[in-house]
C-alpha cells in the first residue's frame, strides 16, 4: 500500500492504493512506518510524500466509515505525526488531492503540485466534514473566508487557484499533452529538489497548526450560513462544517481539533451521512450489472442523431463536446437549421459566461455535420433517433436506418414511453437496438436510462453504457416496461397528488409538503414547468380521458388536470396552469379559479372535502412511489435498489440527503411502509397502486432491510 525508497538522501514515501490511493488502514500504517524509518535513518535529510499512479490520495477510504476501520490508527493522528516529524516533509500533489488527501498535504511542511492537479475538501457531499484537521489547518493557512468557502461548498479548485490562495508553495508546470508517468517523474524531481533545498531550514512557521488565525466578524458567519441554507437546503454537514471553521478562529489548535472531532462524531452517525455515502457508491455501481461484461463494449467513434428538435440538439451537444463527430439529421431544412442554431447558441452562451473559450467552442462545433440525408449515416457506429413520439414514425425511421447503416451500427431510440421490442422489430438487428432515454435538457441532465429490449445483446448494452460514461452521463440500465423506471414510478406518485386534491388538498398544500421533504419543487409546480399538456397526451394515449373507455374499477383522479388543459392552462408557458404566473416568471401563485374548480370537481365526483395533514400527504405520495419501486425490482425491471435511487435523485430531484426512495424506505422501516400501504389501500380500494408489492410484503414480514437482502441476492447470483 506504500513503498519506501531513498533518492539523494531524501526518503520517498509513495502511496500505492489504486485506483485513487484512498487512505485505507494499510496506507496509514505504511505512512507511519515510512516516517519512522526516515526519522531513524541518519543519512536521510528530508522526506517526500507522493501518490503512485494517477493521483495523490483522493481522500480517506469511504468504505472504512461503515465498517469502523477508520477508527484504527485514525487519520488525524497520522497527520499529527507527519507535522511533528523533525525532518522537513514535502508533499507532491498530482491528480486529485481531496478530503483526507488534502489534509495530509496540510500536515506536511511544504506542498508542491502539478498544474494539472486539483485540491478540495468534498466531505460535506458525504454528509461529514474534513475530520482530520482540515477545518482547523486550512483557515490557519489561507484565512477563514477562503477556507470556509472551500469547506462548506465542498467544491474542488484547480492547482493554479490553490497556489493563488496560498495553499501551495510551488507549482510544477505540466502540459495537457504529457503522460501521467511524465507528470509523476517531473513532480518527484521537483519535490526532491525542494526537499534538498530546505533540508537544513528551520521548521518554524512551517507547521500549519502553529499558525495564527485572523478572526472575522459574526456578520461573515451569518451571511455564509444564509447562503448555505439556500444553496444546500436541507443538508446538515455544510452548516456544521462552518461551526468547526468558526472554532478554528476562537480556540487554540488543540481545542479546535476537539470541536472538529465532536462535530464529526455527530455527523458520522447521522442518517444524512449514511444516505449520501450510499449515493456515492450507488452512482459508481450502476456500471456493475450481473451478467454484463463491460469490457465487451465496442468503441464508438462516430455518431448519428436523428431529429434536430429539443432532445436531438441537446443529445448532439454531449458528443461534440467530447470531440466525437456527429451527423445531425432532420426531415425538414427549417427544423435542422433551428436545431443547429440551438447548438450554436449553447456554445455562444458558454463562451459568454466564461465556461469555455471561443477556440474550444469552435472546435466542438467543427465536429457537427448537419444533414437532410440519411445516407450520410452509412458509416456511423451508433445512431440515436429523437423524432416524434409515435410508434409508426419511430419504426419507419429504424427500418430505414437498418437498411442504410453498416451491420455493426447500434440503433438507439430516445423514446420515453414506447416499447423497445416493438421498435426493434422493424429491423433485422434487434440485438443491436436499445433505448437511450436522455432527460431534458439532454445536454444538462446527467441521468440516462438505457433500456434493454428482450433481444438487446450484452455487447450492445456494454457499448452504450460505456459511451454514456464517456459523455459524462450517469447511465442506469433498466428493463423495457411502460415509463421504464423513472416515469413508471412517477405515475403512482402523481396519482396520489391528484387524489389528494379530490379529497380536500390544494396544489400548494401538496407542493409545500414535497418541498419541505426536500424536493426542489412540488409535483404541481413540476407539471406546470414541464407543460400540463404532456400528462394529458399520455392519459389520452392510455385511453383514460374518455369516461366511457375507463376501467370502472379504477379510480380516476385527473378530471381537474384534464379541465386545466381545456382551459388552456398549460403551465408556465401559458402563464397559467395549476398556479398563475406573472409574465416571464416561473414563480407561481395559487389561483382562485383553479381552487374553485378543484372544489367543484370534488363535489361533482362525490367527495366530502376534509383537512388533510402534512403527514398523510407525504406518506401517500412517497409510499405509492416506493411501492412501485419495489414492483420494478421484483419484476426485474430495475437491477438494484441503488439504481432506482440514482434515477430519482438525478432525474426527479429526490433529496440526496435522504438517499433516494429505496434507501429512504429502509430508513423509515419496511413494515411501517407496508402497513400504511395496506391502510391507504383499504380506504381506497379502487386505486391499484395501493396493491402492495410482493417483495415489500416479504421483507416487511421477515423484518429484513432491502439493501442487505439485495446485496446477498446479487452475491448468491454471481456465485452460481
Ligand atoms: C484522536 C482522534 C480520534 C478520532 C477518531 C476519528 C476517526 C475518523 C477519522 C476520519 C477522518 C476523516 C478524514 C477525511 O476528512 C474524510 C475524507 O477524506 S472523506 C473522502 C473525501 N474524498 C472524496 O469524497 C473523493 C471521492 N472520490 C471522487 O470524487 C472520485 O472518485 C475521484 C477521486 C474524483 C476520481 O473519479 P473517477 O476517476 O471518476 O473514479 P471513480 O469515482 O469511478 O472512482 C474509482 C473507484 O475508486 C473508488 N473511490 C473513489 N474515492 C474513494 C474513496 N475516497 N474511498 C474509497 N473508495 C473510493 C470508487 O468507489 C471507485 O470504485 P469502483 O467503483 O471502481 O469499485
Ligand atoms: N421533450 C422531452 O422532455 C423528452 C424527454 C425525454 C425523451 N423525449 C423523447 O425524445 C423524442 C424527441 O422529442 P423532442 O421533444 O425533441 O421532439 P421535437 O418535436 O422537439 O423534435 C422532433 C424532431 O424530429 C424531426 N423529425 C420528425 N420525424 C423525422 C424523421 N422521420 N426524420 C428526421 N427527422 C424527423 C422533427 O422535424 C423535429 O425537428 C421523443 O421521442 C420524445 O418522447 C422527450
Amino acid at each position: 500500500m506504500t513503498s519506501y525508497k531513498t533518492i539523494k538522501d531524501v526518503a520517498v514515501i509513495t502511496i500505492e492504493n489504486p485506483p485513487v490511493n484512498a487512505l485505507s488502514l494499510a496506507v496509514r500504517e505504511g505512512i507511519l512506518d515510512g516516517l519512522s524509518r526516515a526519522s531513524k535513518d541518519d543519512t536521510v535529510c528530508a522526506i517526500v510524500i507522493i501518490g503512485g499512479g494517477r493521483t495523490f490520495p483522493a481522500g480517506a477510504d469511504i468504505s472504512e466509515f461503515a465498517n469502523g476501520k477508520a477508527f484504527t490508527k485514525p487519520l488525524p493522528q497520522i497527520i499529527e505525526k507527519i507535522e511533528s516529524t523533525q525532518k522537513p516533509i514535502v508533499c507532491a500533489i498530482h491528480g486529485t488531492a481531496f478530503g483526507g488527501g488534502l489534509e495530509v498535504a496540510l500536515g506536511c511542511h511544504y506542498r508542491i503540485a502539478s498544474t494539472r492537479s486539483k485540491v478540495g475538501l468534498p466531505e460535506v457531499n458525504l454528509g461529514i466534514l474534513p475530520g482530520a484537521g482540515g477545518t482547523q489547518r486550512l483557515p490557519r493557512l489561507i484565512g477563514v473566508w477562503l477556507a470556509a468557502e472551500m469547506i462548506c461548498s465542498g467544491k474542488p479548485i484547480e492547482a493554479v487557484d490553490a497556489d493563488a490562495k496560498g495553499i501551495l508553495d510551488d507549482l510544477v508546470e505540466i502540459s495537457s499533452l504529457e503522460s501521467v508517468q511524465t507528470e509523476y517523474d517531473k513532480l518527484l524531481d521537483a519535490a526532491i529538489t525542494l526537499a534538498l533545498r530546505v533540508k537544513n531550514h528551520s521548521l518554524e512557521g512551517k507547521r500549519v497548526s502553529q499558525l495564527k488565525v485572523e478572526p472575522v466578524s459574526d456578520f461573515f458567519y451569518e451571511q455564509l450560513a444564509l447562503q448555505i441554507s439556500k444553496n444546500a437546503r436541507g443538508m446538515n454537514a455544510p452548516l456544521q462544517a462552518l461551526k468547526a471553521v468558526k472554532a478554528s478562529a476562537m480556540f487554540p489548535f488543540k481545542e479546535g481539533m476537539q470541536r472538529e472531532q465532536q462535530i464529526l462524531g455527530r455527523l458520522f452517525v447521522s442518517s444524512q451521512a449514511k444516505a449520501l455515502q450510499h449515493i456515492f457508491f450507488a452512482e459508481r455501481q450502476t456500471m456493475k450489472i450481473p451478467g454484463i461484461d463491460m469490457k465487451k463494449g465496442v468503441p464508438i467513434k462516430f455518431v448519428g442523431v436523428i431529429g434536430a428538435g429539443m432532445m436531438g440538439s441537446g443529445i448532439a451537444i454531449n458528443f461534440i463536446k467530447k470531440g466525437i463527430p456527429v451527423v445531425l439529421i432532420d426531415a425538414e431544412q427549417e427544423f435542422l437549421d433551428r436545431g443547429v442554431k440551438a447548438i450554436e447558441d449553447y456554445f455562444k452562451g458558454r463562451v459568454k459566461k466564461g465556461k469555455t473559450t471561443r477556440f474550444l467552442a469552435d472546435r466542438s462545433l467543427g465536429y457537427l455535420r448537419p444533414s437532410l440525408h440519411y445516407e450520410d449515416l452509412s458509416n456511423v457506429d451508433l445512431v440515436i433517433e429523437a423524432v416524434f413520439e409515435n410508434l409508426d414514425v419511430k419504426k419507419s425511421v429504424l427500418k430505414h436506418l437498418d437498411e442504410i447503416c453498416k451491420p455493426q451500427t447500434i440503433l438507439c431510440t430516445n423514446t420515453s414511453t414506447l416499447d423497445i421490442d416493438q421498435i426493434a422489430s422493424a429491423t433485422n438487428r434487434p440485438d443491436r437496438v436499445i433505448g437511450t432515454h436522455f432527460f431534458s435538457p439532454a445536454n444538462v441532465m446527467r441521468l440516462m436510462e438505457n433500456v434493454a429490449g428482450s433481444k438487446t445483446s450484452e455487447r450492445t448494452i456494454a457499448s452504450v453504457m460505456q459511451i454514456s460514461k464517456t459523455i459524462s452521463k450517469i447511465p442506469v440500465l433498466v428493463g423495457n416496461c411502460f415509463g421504464f423506471i423513472g416515469n413508471r414510478m412517477l405515475f403512482p406518485y402523481n396519482n396520489q397528488a391528484n387524489a389528494l386534491l379530490q379529497e380536500g388538498a390544494f396544489p400548494h398544500d401538496v407542493d409545500k409538503v414535497l418541498y419541505d421533504f426536500g424536493f426542489p419543487m412540488g409535483l404541481f409546480q413540476m407539471s406546470d414547468l414541464a407543460g400540463n399538456d404532456i400528462g394529458l397526451h399520455i392519459r389520452k394515449a392510455q385511453g383514460i380521458v374518455d369516461p366511457s373507455q375507463r376501467d370502472p374499477n379504477e379510480r380516476y383522479v385527473s378530471t381537474t388536470a384534464d379541465k386545466l388543459c381545456e382551459m388552456k392552462r398549460f403551465g408556465v408557458k401559458s402563464s397559467k396552469g395549476w398556479y398563475s404566473y406573472a409574465k416571464g416568471s416561473r414563480k407561481g401563485r395559487p389561483d382562485k379559479e383553479v381552487m374553485d374548480l378543484i372544489v367543484e370537481n370534488s363535489k361533482a365526483e362525490g367527495f366530502v372535502r376534509r383537512n388533510i395533514s402534512a403527514k398523510e400527504i407525504e406518506e401517500r405520495c412517497l409510499y405509492a412511489l416506493i411501492n412501485e419501486g419495489f414492483k420494478c425490482l421484483e419484476e426485474g425491471m430495475a437491477y438494484k435498489p441503488g439504481d432506482i435511487d440514482i434515477i430519482w435523485i438525478y432525474g426527479y430531484g429526490f433529496p440526496p440527503q435522504k438517499g433516494g426512495p429505496m434507501h429512504y424506505a429502509d430508513a423509515v422501516g419496511l413494515k411501517k411502509i407496508y402497513d400504511s400501504i395496506l391502510q391507504y389501500g383499504k380506504a381506497d380500494p379502487k386505486t391499484s397502486a395501493w396493491k402492495p408489492s410482493k417483495l415489500l410484503e416479504q421483507l416487511a414480514s421477515s423484518g429484513k432491510k432491502l439493501a442487505k437482502y439485495w446485496t446477498k441476492k446479487l452475491k448468491a447470483q454471481s456465485n452460481l
